[in-house]
């Protein structure tokens, strides 16, 4: 099997494990690959993810969350992913340190995988990227509220004053949306999550919309707005931008190594 070795690099310990996970993997009998950050820090030559001939069986990310949402959002073609967790929280990380040698010694193919549903979003046709967790567009500037209508398959489903908006995906379910008060969806759903940031109105609520609609949402105010994928990719949005969302042809693979969505919630959301 070829395993593909990625690391936060701002942390000195995460490179140290890439490092050791890596000649785990190789007297394994695995062959190891190191992605080009971890690499230069190590050393080795390294592959890079968005490369278009970039391949191989699994792909080891060390870090939290941030890491793993990088990882995925790097593939030129989405291959299997399992992070270990090196951050904070590393909901999106099924192995802990102490036993992730263990597991991933173990490992052979064909690799057990759970696809989880991805964002396509497009402006006026033209396709801006893809979201593992959520896209969220928000004021530009601070406590001004922008007006949004937002379609279901061309039916208008609200209009309405905010400080901005989430469209999720199951997976981001338990990050942004989760603290806009959007319900916590088990991944094997497949579903939008659409949650108002801070509506103005006496009451709203979030709604759970079918995978296979198209979502769109238009900009009705003039105000500087912004796009952002996963927290990580950024896009000014011009006067009455609409956007379009659907799901990805092209779900993220997550190796299934056996935990429990419902247990990591409380595990690792519960006492925040
Ligand atoms: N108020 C909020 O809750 C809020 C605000 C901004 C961004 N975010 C989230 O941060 C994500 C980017 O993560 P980052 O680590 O690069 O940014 P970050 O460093 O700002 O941390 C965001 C936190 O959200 C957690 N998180 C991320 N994805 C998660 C998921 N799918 N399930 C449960 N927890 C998750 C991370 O562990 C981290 O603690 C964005 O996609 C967005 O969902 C959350
Ligand atoms: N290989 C890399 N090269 C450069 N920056 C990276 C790399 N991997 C991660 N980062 C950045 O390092 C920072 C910390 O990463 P990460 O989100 O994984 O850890 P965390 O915030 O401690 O954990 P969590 O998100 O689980 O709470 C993030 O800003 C992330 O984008």
């Amino acid at each position: 099997m070829k395993v593909c070795v990625v690391s936060r690099v701002d942390l000195k310990e995460p490179i140290e494990n890439a490092q050791s996970l890596g000649w785990m993997l190789l007297e394994n009998g695995h062959e190891v690959v190191y992605e080009d950050s971890v690499a230069s820090e190590l050393g080795y030559e390294g592959v890079s993810l968005s490369s278009p001939d970039f391949s191989a069986d699994l792909i080891v990310v060390l870090g939290g969350d941030g890491s793993v949402l990088r990882a995925v959002r790097m593939l030129s073609r989405q291959v299997p992913v399992v992070g270990v967790n090196q951050g904070r929280v590393g909901f999106l990380t099924d192995l802990e340190r102490e036993h992730a040698c263990g597991v991933l010694s173990t490992l052979e193919l064909p690799l057990a995988v759970e696809p989880r549903m991805r964002l396509s979003i497009e402006q006026d046709g033209k396709l801006l990227g893809s979201a593992l967790n959520e896209a969220v567009v928000v004021t530009s500037r601070p406590a001004k509220m922008l007006q949004f209508a937002t379609f279901v398959d061309g039916n208008k489903i609200g209009e309405f004053r905010a400080d901005g908006l989430i469209l999720g995906t199951p997976t981001g379910s338990t990050a942004y949306a989760m603290s806009a008060g959007g319900p916590i969806v088990d991944p094997l759903i497949e579903a939008f999550v659409l949650v108002p940031l801070a509506p103005y109105m006496l009451s709203s609520r979030p709604y759970l919309i079918s995978s296979q609609s198209e979502i769109t949402v238009q900009l009705v105010s003039s105000k500087p707005a912004q796009l952002v994928l996963d927290g990580q990719m950024q896009f000014d949005l011009g006067e009455e931008a609409t956007l379009v969302v659907r799901k990805s042809l092209e779900p993220a693979l997550f190796l299934n190594v056996g935990r429990s969505f419902f247990g990591k919630v409380e595990q690792k959301l519960r006492l925040l």
